[in-house]
């Protein structure tokens, strides 16, 4: 069995020139279970990932795995199994052989190719040309490869991106599979909604710096909730609030007032002489949690009462692209290759 090691940054910041692209990070990952690492396009993800891989160097601060610097781990392709964008690969070649010329190099034993295309569902299409793969195929293959070492930690850059529901819903599985057999999995995303069903815990960062850390469930208790008041006689009741100095805002439930205690309001409302239509606190739902914490939201207005489950999605967040070609292309469709029309015939390999 593989031996999950924790992952630890330790006030680990980098500057790129005037850019602060990581900004005094400090978490844990721990073995056995899917972590998620969260936050908007150009909040530090990447250049976190890559220093932990020994790819960037940090300006200060210290991240290992299992205690030790990726360049000092003695058997670095076995210990970590890492994919950090969208791997290329030669069109022209099978998906075997791009396995086989990875294991050649790092000196694995070729017989784990089969393995980890059995494990990812490619055996059927293990002779096919990558070229003719769409791009689910491709991520499980860049998954293959990150499992070539049947490492204890893996390291996932946006593995879910550009997937159709289908592939979204097979890699979940697979990712909690691979937690299940104690491996530390370390999985970003800059949407929660992507990653919000298969991860146990969160680590979001926003502009290189920590937000929150932890329990998935605990997420929207970092956030301020607030109370939703309505009146037949809304004006005065604006009114009134206003001259107790509360902030709110219209919404089509009522009033949304910035404060967590719906009997101030009450006792505003009683001491205007104000009849009442709704009184609740409301909580954010965890995807609002997630914009407001990041920066990029602010509380949207529920139809529902307090205890209103997440709703439905809410547009990616658009904050501070920071790098060129963040943005995607749509995804395609990711159905198996018609054997008739695969760009070529199984056992063509190169
Ligand atoms: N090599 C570099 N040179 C200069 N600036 C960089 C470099 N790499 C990253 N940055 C900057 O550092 C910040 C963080 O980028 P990073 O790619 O780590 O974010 P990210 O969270 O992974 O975002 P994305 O989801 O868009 O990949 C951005 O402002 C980015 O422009």
């Amino acid at each position: 069995m593989p031996t999950g090691l924790p992952i630890e940054f330790s006030a680990v910041s980098k500057t790129f020139g005037p850019v602060t692209a990581v900004d005094d990070l400090s978490f844990s990952v721990e073995p056995g279970r899917v972590t998620g690492f969260l936050g908007p396009n150009g909040a530090g993800k990447t250049t976190s990932l890559r220093i932990l891989l020994g790819l960037v160097t940090a300006s200060s601060g210290t991240a290992t795995i299992g205690g030790t610097p990726y360049h000092r781990l003695p058997s670095p392709l076995t210990t970590v199994g890492a994919a950090l964008e969208a791997a290329s690969f030669h069109p022209g070649r099978t998906a075997r052989n791009h396995l086989r010329v990875y294991a050649t190099a790092a000196g694995i034993d070729i017989a784990r190719v089969g393995v980890v295309l059995d494990r990812v569902g490619l055996s059927e299409y293990a002779g096919r040309r990558v070229g003719g793969f769409s791009l689910g195929m491709r991520q499980r293959l860049g998954l293959a490869y990150t499992l070539l070492g049947d490492p204890g930690v893996l390291v996932l850059d946006e593995p879910i991106n550009g997937l159709d529901p289908e592939g979204i819903k097979w890699i979940r599985g697979f990712l909690r599979e691979l937690a299940g057999e104690g491996r530390t999995v370390l999985v970003s995303s800059h949407l929660l909604s992507e990653v919000q069903q298969s991860v146990d815990e969160v680590v979001i960062i926003a502009k290189g710096r920590l937000v929150h850390r932890g329990d998935l469930s605990t997420l929207d208790t970092d956030v301020a909730p607030r109370v939703v008041v309505d009146s037949p006689d809304r004006a005065r009741l604006a009114d009134a609030l206003r001259a107790e100095g509360l902030e709110f805002s219209d919404g089509r439930t009522g009033l949304l007032v910035s404060s967590p205690d719906p009997a101030r309001i009450g006792h505003i409302a009683f001491m205007n002489s104000l009849e009442l239509s709704a009184l609740f606190r409301q909580r954010a739902g965890l995807e609002e949690s997630f914009l407001t914490l990041v920066g990029g939201g602010e509380l949207a207005d529920h139809d529902e009462h307090p205890a209103a489950p997440d709703h439905a999605e809410i547009p990616e967040p658009t904050l501070d692209a920071g790098r060129t070609g963040a943005a995607e292309p749509a995804p395609d469709p990711d159905p198996a290759p018609d054997p008739a029309t695969a760009p070529d015939a199984e056992g063509d390999d190169r």
